[in-house]
Order: C-alpha cells, then structure tokens, then sequence
C-alpha cells in the first residue's frame, strides 16, 4: 500500500524545513501543496487574513475546529503570545497522527492541545477537561454542516464570551450558506466576509469573522 497525501507533506516538510522553525513549515506545505499536489490546508492568501485577525484578537485561550495536518494550528500557534493555549480538534485519527508530527516539526507542540474525535462530543467536555473559562478565538475549518451546530453548542456550553471571535474558512466554497445566514442574521454577532481564493486556486473562497456580542 502507497502513502497518503497527508504522509507525503510530512516527507515535504522533513525535507525541506528546518525544525524548530514554524515559518519554513508554512513555506514548505505552501509550495508542495501548489507545485506538487493541492491540499485543503488553509493555505497562504487566506492564512495571511487568519495571521491579521489573530494579531488583532490576541488570544489567550484559542480553539480550532478541523486540525487536518496541522499547518493553520501552526500559523495560529506560532503568532500566541507567551502562556497562551491552542486547542486543536481532529476526527480522523490518520490525520491526526501527521499533524501531531508536524506540529512538533515546528517546535509548538507545548502551546497546542490536539484533541482526537468528533467535535459535537468533545465541545461539552472542554470546561471539565482543559478548565476553559471561554475561547477568545475560534476557527472553524472542519465539515460545514458542523458550523452551525457547533457554533450553538459554544454558545449555550458557555464558551465564547462579548468579544468572543469567530473565524469561519470556506464560507463560499466548498461553502456553508446556513452558517452564513445564523451569524449574520443573529442580532448576537457583528459579521464580517474577507474575500479571498481558495487555497491554492483562482477560486474565489473567503473568511467570515463574527464577533460574538454576548
Ligand atoms: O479549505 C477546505 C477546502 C475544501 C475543498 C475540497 C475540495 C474542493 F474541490 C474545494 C474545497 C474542503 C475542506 C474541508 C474541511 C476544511 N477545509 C476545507
Ligand atoms: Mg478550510
């Protein structure tokens, strides 16, 4: 049996970056991933509206819903300040497996919690398990019929809090039209859309912020 493409960008990212340097793991996943072959990751153009909204909001407590192999939790981990935590979330455990690797290529494996299963489960448990008072930060990049509903379960498992922020990829494509409709029809958030590509194409794509109101 051959290798996966998950494994492959790992053989990428041990070839081609230095460990411990979180900035040529982007660079290397971003060129095998445009030059060699596409992967869903979200990729440079978007990544560098993920970096500006991540200054802005400055997280302490941050959580990400769809870690894949890993290469927006490293954009996302490397940019926390000092003491703070990202909590990554992954259902497929193969996936999981590659990103726990590359993660810890990049040297971050201290700031960042990769948590296996499916999300609607494990959301419930983030208090008990891992003490979150409330996420500051929250991008969602997992299967777009889970936006909704997760974003309600945040919501009445008390976990984002005013000024909570929400970052949602894919709005336009693969797309996630009911999301789209709650949290810009909810007098709860003030929306945002940050048109953009989809990774790696002339697809146009793009990046919906919400900040949650209270
Ligand atoms: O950024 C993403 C892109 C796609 C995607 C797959 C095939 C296409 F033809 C177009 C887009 C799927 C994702 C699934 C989960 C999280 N992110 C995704
Ligand atoms: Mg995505």
């Amino acid at each position: 049996t051959g290798s996966s493409r998950p494994q492959r960008m790992l053989k990428a990212v041990q070839k081609n970056a230095t460990k411990g340097d979180p900035e040529s793991v982007i660079s290397a996943i971003d060129y095998y991933c445009r030059h060699k072959e596409w992967a869903m990751n979200v990729g440079d153009e978007k990544g560098l509206i993920l970096d500006s909204v991540l200054t802005e909001v400055n997280p302490s407590t941050a959580l990400e819903l769809g870690t894949y192999c890993g290469y927006s939790t490293v954009r996302i981990a490397r940019l926390l300040s000092p003491g703070s935590k990202l909590i990554t979330v992954e259902f497929n455990p193969a996936f999981a497996a590659v990103a726990r690797q590359i993660i810890a290529y990049a040297g971050l494996q201290d700031k960042v919690t990769l948590v296996e299963g499916p999300s609607g489960d494990l959301i419930p448990k983030m208090k008990a398990r891992f003490g979150i008072k409330s996420f500051d930060f929250v991008f969602l990049d997992h299967w777009k019929d889970r936006y909704v509903p997760d974003t309600k379960l945040l919501e009445d498992c008390g976990l984002v809090s005013e000024g909570s922020v929400l970052l949602a990829d894919n709005v336009i494509c693969p797309g996630a039209p009911e999301y789209l409709k709650y949290v810009r029809n909810s007098p709860r958030y003030e929306s945002r859309y940050y048109k953009s590509n989809l990774e790696y194409t002339k697809v146009e794509d793009g990046l919906e912020k919400s900040v949650f109101l209270g």
